[in-house]
């Protein structure tokens, strides 16, 4: 069996802060096999950057374990498997970009690697710049570089486009679309439903500190693609409904019309007009934005991780 690139097991991480301690990752369970591209996608607060710390090595969980390709994750990053592109972190602004990539490669042994990496962070055109010149999505594509040094079997890069617009965020997913064909494992965390959308096979969503999707994008897709039907309902059609439907999920009242969410919306409609008083049935589409708002707010109601008292 081949081993996971990444292996978490109830993991779990608070932190002190000023109004009391704060649960960010409450419980992960997750495994992400070799060569899987994997969006972790969650609001601000999620417990995102937390786990992704934890299965760095940067920090350590309160309890439960990560694994990266059956080690430590600091042995696999000593052994070049695991790499990363973080949020923060310093490039120094008077290094053009080229420099900057021999530096790094200098200390690390990799001076061979200098123009394979140059190459596939596309930063050929740009190599004599000076970071200071460089715009946010050529910085994050030379950190992209640095982390290729090692070429790592799996790099994990934390909100990579956060605050790019939107053309640079493009180029930069170009980027890492092309590299990632090469079989590398990538692991990235992002508010962005269609960063995750375009470029992840698997989206695991997470909300206030706990995974609460987990599925090809597809499978997302399709669970957020489900329609809601409404109508004006009385009880006993209601109690029908729900004894014909059984897989009806989320079924609201609001303003005296029940909102009802199943994934055969069209059965659903037809059976409330030919089999029940039903009146002004409507059913309305929903998108991935909608799934997503719904998947992180059935965990959180306000973004805010749990607070322990
Ligand atoms: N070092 C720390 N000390 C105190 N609280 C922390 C620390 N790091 C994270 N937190 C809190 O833990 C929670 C989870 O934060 P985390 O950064 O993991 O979320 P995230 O999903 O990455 O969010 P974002 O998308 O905003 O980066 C937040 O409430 C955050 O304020």
């Amino acid at each position: 069996m081949n081993t996971p690139a990444i292996e978490l097991s109830g993991l779990t991480k608070t932190f002190a802060s000023s109004t009391g301690p704060v649960r960010a990752v409450n419980g992960i369970d997750l495994r992400i096999g070799a060569g899987e591209i994997v969006a972790f996608l969650g609001p601000n607060g999620a417990g995102k950057t937390s786990t992704i710390d934890m299965m760095l090595g940067l920090s350590t969980p309160d309890s439960g374990s990560v694994r990266v390709f059956g080690t430590d994750p600091v042995t696999a990053a000593g052994n070049g498997r695991i790499a990363a592109v973080m949020q923060t972190g310093g490039l120094l602004p008077d290094f053009t970009v080229a420099e900057t990539v021999r530096i790094v490669a200098g200390t690390f042994g990799a001076a061979a690697a200098v123009d394979r990496v140059v190459e596939r962070a596309r930063l050929t055109d740009i190599a004599d710049r000076k970071v200071s010149k460089c715009s946010g999505g050529e910085q994050q594509r030379l950190k992209f570089a640095l982390a290729l040094l090692p070429d790592p079997d799996l790099i994990v890069l934390d909100e990579p486009t956060a605050g790019m617009d939107v053309e640079s965020r493009r180029s930069f997913w170009a980027t890492m679309r092309a590299d990632a064909q090469s079989g590398r494992t990538v692991v990235f965390a992002t508010h962005y439903l269609e960063e995750a959308d375009d470029f992840a096979d698997r989206i695991v969503m997470v909300a206030k500190g706990q995974i609460v999707a987990d599925g090809s994008t597809a499978s997302i897709r399709a669970q957020a693609s489900g329609r809601t039907v409404s109508a004006i309902l009385n009880p006993n059609d209601l109690e029908m409904v729900r004894a014909t439907f059984p897989e009806l999920t989320d079924v609201s009242e609001r303003g005296g019309r029940h909102h009802l969410h199943t994934p055969d919306s069209d059965a659903l409609a037809r059976h409330l007009l030919t089999a029940t008083g039903a009146r002004e049935v409507e059913i309305t589409s929903h998108n991935l934005e909608d799934a997503f708002v719904a998947l992180t707010s059935e965990h959180s109601q306000t973004a805010t991780p749990e607070r322990i008292s």
